[in-house]
């Protein structure tokens, strides 16, 4: 079974080196950069029908190993994956209820992991999701800077408002908007961990009057129309289909009219939802996000009409989130002896496929990210929007 298998898979010109059970090696292409040593006999037989989520599997299971960059190996696993495997119509997407007891664990189980381990790879502002890049130069901390300015300036934040920002993470954002813009901000998260490293940073920085972090669930926000504007930030993949109505209808609630959301956050490729990438949305659901689910565009844009919400502006951010994603996983690959005194090599080897897979996935368009601008409009249909986009630029 080796010799055939080497013989096709060699067949395929790939810059792998397989380094086998028994002390071979087999190149398949002339020059290998990635080298996949292969502890696992069974693994042998997967080869031959290789699913990037079985890959990634073993070598979270510690069966297989990388040598090189991952990133390039995440590239060649998918080489290999789209030439023997064809890809699958999985059919109808099976999509998961989410009660607040559900939610609070898949949050727990990624967010607080450890914020030294987090803070190892993510900017000093630890910032949770794609940057903005005005030139493909700027680093990771320049590029947060710049994301979070791009949102609070098509929020049209003006000092003294009240901004409520749903799932605050480590509370970048809400420092940077009471910070530069004078906004008051109300920031919810599910995660112990974020809330106890952001409310710490809010108090150093004499934030405290102007911010309010909490430990609250969406759902669970009292009143209504209690604020000027509405951001959520890489929080809506964690809802789930069956409950977007219910999200678009916390905003909608929450807002006065003539208020502002933005709803920036991962799209799915299909309308449908139907699976892309051989398999690494079923890495990402098992090991890196459970329970996340991702809406296509239109979905977000539904659901927010649906609400009365008028969707005012959507703009992709696909490859700036490619490179916030190489970026990470640069950060973290260059601290692995750090990061392994921080968290567990199970964990470890979790996060970095994941960083590498989603850099990869979305160079490769298997996942969108779009920013979603809304307006509730006045009772009489009015808002005070400028005509044009150029106040954002200036
Ligand atoms: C990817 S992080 C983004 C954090 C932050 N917005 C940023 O950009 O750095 C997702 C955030 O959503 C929060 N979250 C997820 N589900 C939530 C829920 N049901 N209610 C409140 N927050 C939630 C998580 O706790 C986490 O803070």
């Amino acid at each position: 079974m080796l010799a055939q298998l080497t013989a096709s898979l060699s067949a395929l010109k790939l810059p792998l080196r397989l380094s086998l059970p028994d002390g071979g090696s087999v190149d398949l292409g002339p020059s290998p950069r990635v080298e996949l040593t292969i502890h696992d006999p069974a693994l042998l037989q997967e080869l031959q029908a290789p699913r990037l989520d079985r890959l990634g599997e073993a070598f979270v299971q510690q069966r297989l190993d990388i040598r090189g960059s991952v990133l390039e190996a995440v590239a060649v696993a998918d080489r290999l994956s789209s030439l023997l495997v064809p890809e699958q119509d999985n059919g109808d997407v099976l999509h998961q209820p989410h009660d607040r007891r559900t939610d609070a664990d898949a949050i727990a189980y990624h967010y607080d992991l450890s914020n030294a381990f987090y803070a190892l790879w993510l900017d000093p502002e630890m910032v949770y999701s794609c940057a903005y890049f005005r030139h493909p130069d700027d680093s990771l901390a320049k590029a947060q800077v710049q994301k979070l300015d791009h949102l609070c300036r098509k929020l049209r934040l003006h000092s003294g408002e009240r901004l409520l920002d749903v799932g605050c993470g480590w509370g970048g954002l809400a420092r940077h908007a009471a910070r530069e813009y004078g906004v008051h901000v109300h920031g919810i998260t599910l995660s112990k961990q974020q809330l106890k490293l952001a409310s710490e940073r809010v108090a150093a920085q004499g934030l405290g009057d102007r911010v309010h972090l909490e430990l609250r669930d969406y759902r669970d926000l009292a009143g209504k129309e209690n604020y000027d504007k509405i951001i959520s930030v890489g929080m809506f993949e964690h809802v789930g289909h069956a409950n977007l109505p219910e999200y678009f209808r916390v905003l909608q609630n929450q807002l006065k009219p003539g208020g502002l959301v933005m709803n920036h956050g991962i799209t799915a490729h299909h309308v449908d939802g139907r699976p892309v990438g051989h398999g690494a949305g079923a890495f990402i659901g098992r090991y890196v996000f459970p329970h996340g689910e991702l809406p296509h565009l239109s979905m977000a844009v539904a659901g927010l009409s649906d609400q009365g919400l008028e969707v005012v502006d959507v703009e992709s951010l696909r490859m700036h989130y490619a490179r916030t994603l190489e970026l990470w996983s640069n950060n973290l690959e260059q601290k692995l002896d750090q990061a392994a005194a921080l968290v567990d090599e199970r964990a470890l080897r979790i996060w970095r496929i994941y960083l590498a897979g989603c850099a990869y996935g979305f160079s490769r368009n298997w996942m969108d990210i779009h920013q979603i601008l809304a307006v509730k409009p006045l009772p009489n249909g009015s808002h005070s929007l400028p005509l044009t986009r150029e106040d954002i630029y200036l």
